[in-house]
């Protein structure tokens, strides 16, 4: 067992340009760790704190840091992780930020599994994990509060069902991106990219759902295997409390309508995964959903759950959604996210673990999802700061088969 002897922050670029926290952590043995915090966008009100960058890092400096200096072993995640939720004294991260917090988290795990020479995804999930292997979910359109003037619908995902390996799905993705490009340029529409890499032209949600139809098929095609696909409608962000509606680019819909809508197109396009269909407020219209798609398609809760257990055991009482987005950041620690990994597949839900709008060139989720067993990733399909995720299944994959 070794101690944490020196725990270092600083500020650093995410993808946006924006500040974030980095952490290091140092061991008594000499083992490193480093892990930067995420950031999202389109965030669900209920997720835990994240503060400026250099008042989190003030504030971990004063509370948590003099806590887990030469106190702490850090190979205990979980007492790294309630020492952590200790020093912060809140429920939602809001004294040493969750941006704090969650870089120290991680950047903790990597030194541990420095100090025991093992694989992250092995330290965080024991000796026998690493035989299963997520199902990337690749963002190749969208719009919302990732891209100005594009689609109403916030992200619209590549899902290769069909794919033998990760590093078949992994390029599956990136082809199905290529190819929504080159449909793009057929029909003269001009596109930049928004926050996540995916391409963000500004055309109605409909043109969106016939090119993804397209260019999944061509691509399967290709490959030989199945590639469906899915959504991140994003609900909570087009959702007018003031009018109780959903307000699209040219059109609004009643949470009726929007139930209807979805169930729709889940029939129409055969979609294997529905992010936040509805308001995080709603979880009746998530049951609803459910109980009528939810034996055909994911219902995934992101701004409903927040990756909190106590959300999830709500929804799990009411029947509201079949999945979770698991975003570390948005509850503050790694324990913490396991214990809504583990409470997800205790109840039948499938977890997807994912990363924010606003990334790092860290690595920790992809870790996590073949700790955790997880059967889905959400984490782009093009660009650096996602690619260094994708780059790392593909890694992991191999060093696990040997191949
Ligand atoms: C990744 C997402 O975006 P953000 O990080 O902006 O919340 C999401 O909504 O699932
Ligand atoms: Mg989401």
């Amino acid at each position: 067992m070794t101690l944490v002897s020196e725990i270092r922050l600083r500020q650093v670029l995410d993808s946006r340009g924006n500040r974030t926290v980095e952490a290091d952590v140092v061991t008594e043995s000499g083992g490193f760790g480093r892990a930067a915090a995420p950031s999202g966008a389109s965030t669900g009100e209920y997720e835990a704190i994240e503060l400026d960058p250099s008042e989190a890092i003030a504030s971990a400096r004063e509370h948590a840091v003099p806590r887990l200096e030469g106190k702490v072993f850090v190979g205990d995640q979980r007492d790294v992780d309630r020492t952590l939720r200790a020093a912060d004294g809140t429920d939602d991260f809001s004294e040493i930020g969750a941006n704090s917090a969650v870089a120290i988290s991680m950047a903790a795990s990597k030194a541990a599994a420095d100090v025991t020479g093992a694989p992250l995804y092995q330290h965080l999930g024991g000796a026998f994990r690493g035989e299963e292997f997520p199902t990337p979910l690749g963002n190749v359109i969208g719009g919302g509060e990732h891209a100005a003037d594009a689609t109403a619908i916030q992200e619209f995902l590549a899902v290769p069902v069909g794919a033998p390996s990760v590093q078949d799905a992994v390029f599956a993705n990136a082809a199905v991106h290529q190819e929504v490009h080159d449909l793009l340029a057929e029909r003269d529409i001009a596109a930049g990219k928004g926050d996540e890499g995916a391409w963000a032209p500004s055309i109605e949600d409909d043109e969106a759902f016939e090119l993804m139809a397209e260019a999944t098929d061509a691509v399967a095609d290709e490959v030989g295997f199945d590639i469906k696909f899915g959504l991140d409608v994003a609900g909570a962000e087009m959702y007018d409390e003031d009018d109780e509606e959903y307000v699209y680019r040219e059109t609004t819909r009643s949470t009726d309508e929007q139930i209807e809508y979805i169930a729709d197109l889940v029939e129409e396009y055969e979609l294997a995964y529905v992010e936040d269909p509805l308001d995080e407020d709603d979880y009746s219209g998530f049951a609803e959903l459910t109980e009528k798609v939810g034996d055909r398609t994911l219902v995934c809760g992101d701004d409903l759950f927040v990756t909190n257990v106590e959300r999830l055991a709500t929804g799990i009482e009411q029947g509201a959604g079949n999945s979770i987005l698991v975003k570390p950041n948005q509850i503050g620690t790694l324990s913490d996210a396991v214990d809504a990994v583990e409470l997800a597949v205790e109840n039948g839900y499938e977890p997807v673990i994912s990363h924010r709008s606003g990334e790092t060139e860290d690595t920790t989720i992809a870790h996590l999802a073949v700790a955790t067993g997880a059967p889905y990733i959400k984490t782009g399909a093009v660009g650096g700061e996602r690619t260094a995720k994708l780059n790392e299944l593909i890694r992991i994959e191999q060093n696990v088969s040997r191949l």
